[in-house]
């Protein structure tokens, strides 16, 4: 299980995060969801331990979040990799930084679960197409079997299809494999289909946190109440409704 327990953390001398906490189950998924400049970014950083906390801590089942226990998935595809290298490197990268050996079998397992042609592995990140790339990258954090993977952002770069696709794909793989989903987006319809439970970012604190259910049938803060009903009325929420 994932905690964070009230981390405040600073960007540019200015405190962006405030007395933040969550809590993630193992094998399930929890939404963040903020506008821009909210912090989600930054508690991404966090949770990473890419950033100083000025207060709290991050810690997996009581202990601290060890190095590679947590992968990230990235809003640009092309971004995790290096352009000079292999797809096929690049995805085993995180196997050699734990010191294990590659596993072709889990290689091809995940290819097929992600429906990714294993030839593309060895092209370069360039020459595959976006949603390729994005596919690529959720393997690459998947590959180490991490028991939490962070996506920020994971769909805003693919056109609608792509998006329901991959989103598809991730989660029959999250019910395979087991880990735990931290998303941070601006999309509620992603969240609705998605989440097991929803944290609101509101300039660096926690407005809100609620089952899902709960949050998008009765939201109980001002601002959580605005994105629900936003969301509605621009259709975002249909597949709940439904
Ligand atoms: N390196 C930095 N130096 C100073 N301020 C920063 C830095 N990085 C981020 N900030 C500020 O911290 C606040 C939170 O930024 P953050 O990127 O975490 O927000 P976000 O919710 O991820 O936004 P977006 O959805 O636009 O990516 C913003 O006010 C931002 O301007």
């Amino acid at each position: 299980m994932l905690s964070v327990d009230k981390i405040t953390a600073r960007r540019g001398g200015r405190v962006v995060l405030r007395d933040v906490s969550l809590a993630l189950p193992a094998g399930k998924t929890l939404i963040v969801l903020g506008e821009s400049g909210a912090g989600k970014s930054t508690l991404v950083g966090a949770v990473l331990g890419l950033l100083p906390l000025c207060a709290g801590r991050v810690s997996w089942d009581a202990a601290p979040l060890a190095r590679g226990g947590a992968a990230l998935v990235m809003q640009e595809p092309r971004a995790a990799f290096n352009p000079r290298l292999s797809l096929r490197r690049s995805i085993c990268e995180p196997l050699r930084a734990k010191g294990l050996p590659d596993d072709p079998a889990r290689l091809t397992r995940l290819c097929k679960g992600l429906e990714l042609d294993e030839a593309l592995l060895d092209w370069r990140p360039w020459q595959i197409s976006i949603g390729e790339a994005q596919r690529a990258g959720v393997l690459r954090a998947l590959i180490a079997a991490p028991p939490l993977v962070i996506f920020d952002e994971p769909l805003s770069a693919l056109d609608a299809m792509t998006q329901k696709h991959t989103a598809r794909l991730i989660a029959t793989l999250q019910r395979e494999e087991g880990f735990a989903a931290l998303t941070v987006t601006h999309d509620l319809g992603y969240a609705a289909a998605h989440a097991d439970s929803v944290a609101v970012l509101r300039a660096g604190q926690i407005e809100e946190a609620a089952p899902a259910a709960q949050f998008f049938t009765t939201p109980q803060s001002t601002y959580g109440q605005s994105l629900v009903s936003a969301a509605i009325s621009l259709g975002a929420l249909e597949r709940r409704a439904a």
